[in-house]
């Protein structure tokens, strides 16, 4: 298994690590465009593989995709983060024009290889690549609510004072501060639905937290997150390597599921060898279907700023 991280950042750099770490891929390639960058990061991270017992190789590049030719998986990472007070949505300027040309880099290279968008705005990022390689629509995969779920359950515990294995949920919908459906109705522990432990003020405080969490870290950081998006992706890449067949909501290309169309927003789906195995439509109640068509209004003025 060869995975391609365009963008040996923060981000890019802890995807690096995480997938090395977890001794699935033979090769890691990580390229940017900055002279050097990733071949500084690939050495560092290297140098921790007898400290960490990984035999992923990893190596870097700078901006020559022939090193890249062949990877099953390609992970987009590169182009600005926010920083605070910003939106993910400011971030289109400069990073449309990213996206689009890093993932016809890649598909030139690679043309069965599965995408992964990690760069903002992401829904609207993944709908770009989608669009514009024309890859099919289970190998253009948006990663967006793997990472929101878990910081949805890293609040669920921290309400409940339990451990966070003892805690389940999901997080649909748009990769946003104010798009987000964490679905408190649905969530449990250890399968008691948490409703059952917290108040209805508790829980709407839960789902708060939750959809601003990017924004909480990079008021803290002055910069956004990596090591929850890092392993998010370290997560997703596994599951196709491993055709583990595991379930995320994942920001993907609709064609009628949850009555949307020609738009990529997060949904649960099942990922394994062939990319996106299957969408699955839960049952949702109608304020959540209500909360999904808003999130979706808000993601498609976003695609309205494309030139496609
Ligand atoms: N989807 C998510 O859940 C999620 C989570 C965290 C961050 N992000 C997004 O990921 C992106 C990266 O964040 P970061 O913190 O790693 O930023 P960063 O600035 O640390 O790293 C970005 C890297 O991209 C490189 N780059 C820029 N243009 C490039 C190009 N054309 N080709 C190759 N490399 C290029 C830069 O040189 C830099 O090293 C941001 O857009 C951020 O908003 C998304
Ligand atoms: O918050 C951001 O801008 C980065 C990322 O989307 C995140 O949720 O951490």
């Amino acid at each position: 298994m060869k995975v391609t991280v365009v963008g040996a950042g923060a981000v890019g750099a802890s995807c690096a690590e995480y997938i090395a770490i977890k001794n699935f891929a033979s090769e890691v390639v990580l390229l940017d465009i900055k002279e050097g960058f990733a071949e500084g990061k690939a050495m560092d991270l290297m140098q921790t593989a007898s400290l960490n017992g990984f035999d992923t190789k990893i190596t870097g590049i700078t901006n020559d995709y022939s090193a890249t030719a062949d990877s099953d998986v390609c992970v987009i990472t590169s182009g600005i983060p926010r920083k605070p007070g910003m939106t993910r949505e400011e971030l289109i300027g400069i990073n449309a024009g990213i996206v689009k040309a890093v993932s016809s880099s890649l598909v030139k290279h690679s043309p069965n290889t599965i995408l992964i968008v990690v760069s903002n705005p992401m829904d609207t990022m993944a709908y770009l690549a989608a669009k514009s390689t024309g890859l099919p629509k289970q190998r253009v995969i948006g990663m967006g609510g793997a990472l929101d779920s878990a910081r949805f359950k890293y609040r669920l515990a921290e309400a409940l004072g339990a451990p966070i294995s003892d805690v389940d949920g999901m997080v649909l919908g748009g990769h946003s501060d104010t798009g987000m459906i964490p679905l408190t109705r649905l969530a449990t522990r250890n399968s008691f639905p948490v409703t059952n432990f917290l108040s209805a003020d508790r829980l709407e405080q839960v789902k708060e937290d939750t959809k601003v969490g990017g924004a909480t870290l990079t008021k803290l950081l002055g910069t956004s997150a990596w090591y929850a998006p890092g392993a998010a992706v370290s997560s997703m890449v596994q599951a196709i390597a491993c055709n583990q067949m595991k379930m995320f909501p994942c920001s993907v290309f609709l064609e009628g599921e949850y009555g949307m169309k020609d738009i990529c927003l997060g949904v649960p789906v099942i990922l394994g060898k062939n990319g996106i195995e299957k969408i699955v439509e839960i049952d949702l109640n109608d304020a959540e279907k209500a909360n999904m068509l808003e999130s979706a209004e808000a993601v498609r003025k976003t695609n309205g700023l494309l030139e496609l």
